[in-house]
């Protein structure tokens, strides 16, 4: 099907910059929500499109012998449709071919830049997702790839002024200015992601000696929250052997009418433990909505989310690779470190929140020559070595049913004990919480400036106030943010990635020390007007 340039009606200011969020772009892509407008509508879908030719063409050279391609997917989200439409639209009109996915995850499009396939037209030079992760059915956004990863921050910023550029010539009243329509550039349509699930299959069997189906016998129960993660129990755990009855809301749904796909969330997470026990199944598997985002629950209703699955991660990694660098974000626990480094004889690099940054860190490591096969974040994500480094919330599963397979083969029990003793050491807190301190960047006391110089002074106060405390101590070794430990716990207070906020992370053994520590934060924190410290209060009131 040949691209055909849609009609231009009116076109609003919109601030294209604003649509950056970290390493990602988003936006409200549906009408109706009181106080947020759309600001991703398809004509600034498309300049986005045009923008990222632009900039691929720069960063590629074609080799004569074929355009530069593009592949494109989404996730479930009812605006996936017409932004996927808008998109190709720009990406075809700057003269690149455009290969449509349809429903796909975001880890299976940074894979299609690195497969070789010329009948799935394969590898892309570019893919971009089509997906917000969590966030609510109004909101949309594009991640974008390319064979080196994810792009980063800096990429963004340039394709979104490449994008509004494309945007003011598409309001020229003669059009001689824009180069919509140009070239002859084709949108075609692959069922990409079967080939990716096969992909995984394969993985799976090669790590159990070639086993056809290694994980007959197993019941694992999958919970895709509605959003594009349904293909794993048909496509994935059934060719495996696996039983998958129980399974639930595997079917796209834009509205997310069950639950919010996240595994971070705890009415997601209850909803798999009952899935679970309800079918008396080995193990659930949770998915965020596009997939680069896992957890799982074991038999027995045990989550394996936040830091424990980062514990299972990192005993299955450092079991393969002796004395590895586990890189993780900047809100894991004192515990963990213990397990990584004493139970597990691997080293733990506490680095900053983001998956992008706990990626490149642990590439950067390697690359200073520092071995590292794994970084994961609490949220997770996650991304192995062996990989490509594909941050994949599908391959950290597939690493838990190899775990199951092998030791099913050599004999060892069932079910998955095998996970839950892995975990076994693992020291947790009694209480652990994240309040989320907003900054109000309209109050007086900010004196216009920026939200963040607001945040880092406050951060500066806190790290006063704890170099006067005897019974707190400042992290030696921190990469964001102020952490400190005292009462036998310890806290966090950063600067959020993407938002007017300083979250606050608190470990502590009771209540009364996690109090004491909130109350430590509480001191520097009044100092600050502008910082709305509601949820601290509250939590110290409890
Ligand atoms: O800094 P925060 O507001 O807590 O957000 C941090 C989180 O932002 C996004 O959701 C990223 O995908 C995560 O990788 C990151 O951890």
């Amino acid at each position: 099907m040949a691209a055909a340039p849609s009609t231009i009606s009116s076109l609003d200011n919109i601030d294209f910059q604003k649509l950056q969020n970290g390493s990602d772009i988003r936006g409200v892509a549906v009408a109706g929500v009181e106080g947020e407008p759309v600001n991703l509508t398809e004509l600034v879908a498309e300049a986005i499109g045009a923008g990222f030719a632009s900039w691929l063409i720069e960063k590629k050279k074609a080799d004569g012998l074929r355009r530069l391609r593009v592949s494109i997917g989404h996730d479930s989200r009812i605006s996936a449709k017409k932004l996927q439409d808008a998109i190709s639209q720009g990406i075809a009109g700057a003269g690149l071919d455009v290969i449509q996915y349809g429903l796909a995850s975001t880890p299976a499009m940074f894979n299609s830049t690195l497969t070789e396939d010329e009948a799935l037209f394969c590898p892309a030079d570019g893919s971009i997702m089509i997906t917000a992760s969590h966030l609510p059915f109004n909101r949309n956004g594009f991640k974008f790839f390319t064979n080196a990863g994810g792009l980063g921050k800096a990429d963004i910023k340039e394709i979104l002024g490449r994008a509004a550029e494309f945007y003011r010539n598409l309001n020229s009243t003669d059009g001689s200015t824009n180069s919509r329509g140009k070239g002859s550039a084709t949108i075609e349509q692959v069922d990409y992601m079967s080939v990716y699930a096969s992909d995984l299959v394969k993985a799976v069997r090669k790590a159990a000696g070639n086993k056809e189906k290694p994980l007959e016998g197993f019941h694992i129960v999958v919970d895709a929250g509605n959003g594009a993660g349904g293909f794993f129990a048909a496509k994935v755990l059934e060719p495996l052997g696996a039983i998958t009855s129980g399974s639930q809301f595997l079917e796209p749904d834009g509205l997310f009418p069950n639950h919010i796909p996240n595994p971070e969330d705890k009415t997601a997470m209850k909803a798999i433990t009952e899935a679970v026990l309800c079918n008396k199944a080995d193990l659930g598997i949770i998915f965020d909505t596009d997939v680069d985002r896992s957890a799982a629950v074991d038999s027995t209703g045990r989550e394996f989310n936040r830091n424990r699955l980062i514990a299972l991660m990192s005993a299955i990694v450092l079991e393969e690779n002796p004395g590895t660098t586990i890189v993780t974000d900047s809100v894991t626990s004192d515990g963990l470190t213990l397990f990584i480094e004493k139970k597990l004889g691997g080293k733990h690099h506490r680095f900053k929140r983001g998956y992008k940054n706990v990626i490149d860190e642990a590439i950067r490591l390697n690359s200073i020559g520092e071995e590292s096969h794994l970084a994961i974040e609490t949220s997770g994500h996650g991304a192995l070595k062996e990989n490509h480094w594909l941050d994949d919330g599908a391959y950290l599963m597939v690493k838990i049913l190899n775990k199951l397979a092998s030791a099913r083969a050599s004999g060892l029990g069932g079910g998955s004990q095998v996970l839950t003793d892995l975990v076994e050491g693992l020291q947790e807190p009694a209480v652990a919480v994240e309040l989320r301190l907003k900054i109000n960047q309209n109050h007086p006391d900010l004196q216009g400036r920026p939200f963040r110089d607001y945040g880092e002074a406050v951060l500066k106060h806190v790290e006063n106030l704890v170099a006067s405390d005897s019974k707190l101590l400042k992290a030696p070794v921190n990469y964001e943010g102020v952490r400190v430990s005292g009462f036998g716990g310890w806290f966090l207070l950063r600067l959020s990635l993407h938002d007017p906020v300083l979250p606050l992370n608190i470990e502590a053994p009771s209540n009364d020390d996690a109090i004491k520590l909130g109350l430590a934060v509480l001191a520097a924190a009044k100092e600050f007007p502008a910082l709305d410290t509601s949820a601290l209060d509250k939590f110290i009131q409890v």
